[in-house]
């Protein structure tokens, strides 16, 4: 059974590094104050996570985070009973957890969650702030600290994959997009632990695979894979291999790209 303790393992108790890019500090803090749901749009590692774990801990909420999946079922988030011996014993969903104790609830990729797993947080996201337990024929008035995030990658839309008109219409939407080049040459060299000519040259080359999207790439590099190169040659390991296995191998499967991508590497490098 989850109890009081359980809540206490979602407190972040040291800050999480974030380097803010415009103001989404400052937007975040008062749709906290206004109490409105907030949603993150942003490509695949540009930092909305990391965001998310700062905001908490700024605001000194518990952060509750769940990865959103399409199997995740409105159960899985509000919580079940479940056979406990000869009892049965209801059990808190993370959802339930967080509306309960007025934490943050972070719903990662939430296009991917079922469409009637999504209907289940309307009355929890308008001004009702409510989160009907139908199962045990309640319903919890949210407190006025829950804040609940959601995030949304904009770059895999389609008709099967969007969401609905009545959800989106929910939530304030922050924008993000990878850091500007200055920015994310600070974030590469505290994240990966390198020095900022390292972190420049990783950089340049993320900038520059990011013009190739368009041009049969998906999605540019993230901040996060630059992280990751970084990371690597801080361990010893050649520059021009470390981007290989954390930037071109893992982007695309197409050996023109990669080439292209290779290129790039080593006129930068
Ligand atoms: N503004 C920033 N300040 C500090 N670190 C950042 C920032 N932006 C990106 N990062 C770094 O990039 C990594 C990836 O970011 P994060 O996990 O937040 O991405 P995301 O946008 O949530 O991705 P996804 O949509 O795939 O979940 C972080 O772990 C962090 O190292």
């Amino acid at each position: 059974m989850l109890t009081e303790r359980a809540i206490e393992n979602y407190i972040l108790e040291k800050e999480p590094f974030y380097l803010p890019v415009g103001n989404e500090v400052e937007l975040f803090t008062a749709a906290y104050q206004a109490k409105l749901p907030v949603m993150l749009k942003g490509p695949t590692g540009c930092g909305k996570t990391r965001f998310v774990e700062h905001m908490a801990w700024r605001l000194k909420r518990p952060l509750v985070t769940v990865a959103c999946h399409e199997d995740l079922s409105a159960t899985d988030l509000v919580g079940r009973y479940l056979l406990e011996g000869e009892e049965t014993v209801w059990h808190d969903g993370p959802l339930t957890l967080a509306v309960k104790h007025g934490a943050m609830c972070y719903l990662d990729e939430v296009v991917e969650a079922r469409k009637d797993t999504l209907v289940l947080i309307h009355p929890l996201t308008d001004d009702r702030r409510m989160l009907p337990v139908e199962k045990r024929r309640i319903v919890i008035e949210a407190p006025d600290e829950f804040q609940f995030v959601i995030s949304y990658n904009p770059g895999y839309q389609s008709v099967l994959k969007d969401l609905k008109q009545s959800t989106r219409q929910r939530f304030v939407a922050i924008e993000f997009d990878y850091p500007p080049f200055e920015t994310e040459v600070a974030i590469v060299a505290r994240e990966g632990q390198v020095d900022e000519a390292t972190a420049r040259d990783l950089v340049t080359i993320g900038q520059k695979v990011r013009n190739l999207r368009g041009h049969g790439l998906e999605e540019g590099v993230s901040t996060r894979l630059l992280v990751y190169a970084a990371q690597l040659i801080r361990g010893g390991i050649a520059p021009v291999s470390a981007c290989q296995v954390a930037i071109v191998n893992p982007i695309t499967d197409d050996h023109d790209l990669q080439r292209s991508i290779q290129e790039i590497i080593t006129t930068v490098m």
